[in-house]
């Protein structure tokens, strides 16, 4: 097959993810198959894989999420090191995939988000927004040959949005239906929900961040139970109780009545929010289980509250699917169903209709970088706040 390059309709490309719950690299190998003029495209899944970051990596991450801690040679090295993490996850994806490098024509790799402020900070008569990705896209290029498009998100804030939610372009791409309205929520480390109106136009798809996904549960798991990091199976949340008072403070939040466009991440519900956590739990004599019920039941209380806020009256929805990893957890889920069945809600999971939970943001930002290598702008204005529409990603040859 020819270098890098498509051939005819139809490519190879890979896309890879680190998302904010820090738990690893996903990665998926696809073939993208052009649509006819105006038709949607397709993905075929050909491989997935999962590396978890080496334990010392995934501290050294967490603790530049505290911009005292992230001295600029700690963020420098950790950029180059993650390139390189990433340059070894995608020759492994394309083995895996039966393929070799010359067959892909684009990787896109997310990157590791360790700050976000999306909001404007003024300057003189400037509104500045940032958001920082480091996993260097040069390194990724140089160790596979691949051309890879890296940092998204600026792009998007450059043109005035919050940089996120991203991935709502693929979706709209991917999953749009005729006569259906259709809600995709994802619970990673952070919960983030797009609305897809029946028969709509890019301009009437919108989507915001909920709320915390796992953050808060994985935050309180780790202090409560060292060497765990993350209630598997729900098995903790399974053996509490929700404690009323708690949850009723945490719904207090100023975020969840936020106008959109709206983003969040660890800067709101990170470390010194589950300080806040640990401290209400230790005053009131909650147990471990309590803390973590209540914490799991804010979370699906939050992606509830989403749809009662902003999306019931403009745009009912009989259906919604969850993905991420907070779709593994059984607990979460039946919180999630019991917020939503009582408002005509069907949930389901990423794999009732025979997709791949983890797999959906590599594939999307495969999807995004084969926009960017060719120039098509591939943000949603109506989605981020951007002013236009305009090409994400810079690309390392
Ligand atoms: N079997 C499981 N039981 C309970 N929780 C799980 C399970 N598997 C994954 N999770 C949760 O899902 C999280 C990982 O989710 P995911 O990989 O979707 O997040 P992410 O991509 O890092 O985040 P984001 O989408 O916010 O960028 C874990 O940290 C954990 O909290
Ligand atoms: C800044 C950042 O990394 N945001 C993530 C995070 O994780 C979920 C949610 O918050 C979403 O806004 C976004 O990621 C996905 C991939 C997105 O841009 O669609």
């Amino acid at each position: 097959m020819s270098a890098n390059k498509p051939i005819n309709n139809r490519r190879y490309a890979v896309g890879l993810m680190s998302g904010t719950s820090v738990d690893g690299i996903d990665a998926a190998a696809i073939e993208i198959i052009d649509g006819a003029a105006g038709e949607r495209p397709e993905t075929r899944l050909l491989a997935f894989e999962n590396k978890s970051y080496p334990e010392a990596v995934r501290e050294e991450i967490f603790s530049l999420f505290d911009p005292k801690m992230a001295t600029v040679d700690r963020v420098g090295r950790m950029n180059v090191l993650l390139g390189e993490l990433y340059a070894k996850a995608a020759l492994s994806v394309i083995a895996k995939a039966d393929l070799v490098p010359e067959d892909i024509a684009v990787i896109g790799s997310h990157g590791q988000t360790i700050y976000h402020s999306p909001e404007a900070h003024p300057w003189e008569d400037l509104d500045l927004r940032y958001t920082v990705q480091i996993g260097e896209g040069s390194v990724i290029a140089a160790r596979t040959g691949i051309p890879c498009v890296s940092d998204f998100r600026p792009a998007d804030m450059a043109v005035g949005g919050q940089g996120a939610p991203l991935v709502p372009f693929t979706e709209y791409l991917l999953y749009r239906e005729r006569d259906r309205t259709l809600l995709l929520q994802n619970i990673g480390g952070i919960g983030n929900i797009t609305v897809l109106p029946a028969n709509g136009s890019p301009d009437e798809v919108y989507a915001f961040d909920t709320g915390p996904g796992n953050m808060l549960i994985d935050g309180a798991v780790a202090r409560l139970y060292p060497g765990r990091t993350m209630d598997s199976g729900g098995e903790i949340a399974r053996e509490g109780n929700v404690h009323s008072g708690l949850l009723e403070r945490l719904q207090q939040e100023e975020y969840y009545k936020l106008p959109l466009p709206k983003s969040t991440g660890r800067e709101l519900f990170g470390s010194s929010y589950v300080d806040g956590l640990l401290r209400y739990g230790q005053e009131h004599r909650l147990s471990s289980n309590d803390l973590i019920a209540t914490v799991t039941k804010l979370t699906a209380w939050s992606i509830g509250e989403g749809y009662r806020r902003y999306i019931r009256d403009r745009s009912p929805a009989d259906t919604m699917i969850v993905g991420g990893g907070g779709s593994y957890n059984p607990v979460l889920m039946t919180y999630i169903v019991q917020e939503f069945e009582p408002m005509g809600v069907k949930v389901l999971t990423q794999e009732d209709v025979g997709l791949n939970s983890d797999a959906k943001e590599a594939i999307a930002f495969a999807l995004l970088a084969d926009y960017a290598l060719t120039g098509r702008p591939n943000n949603l204005p109506n989605v981020t706040g951007a002013r236009r529409p305009t090409v994400l990603g810079k690309i390392s040859y």
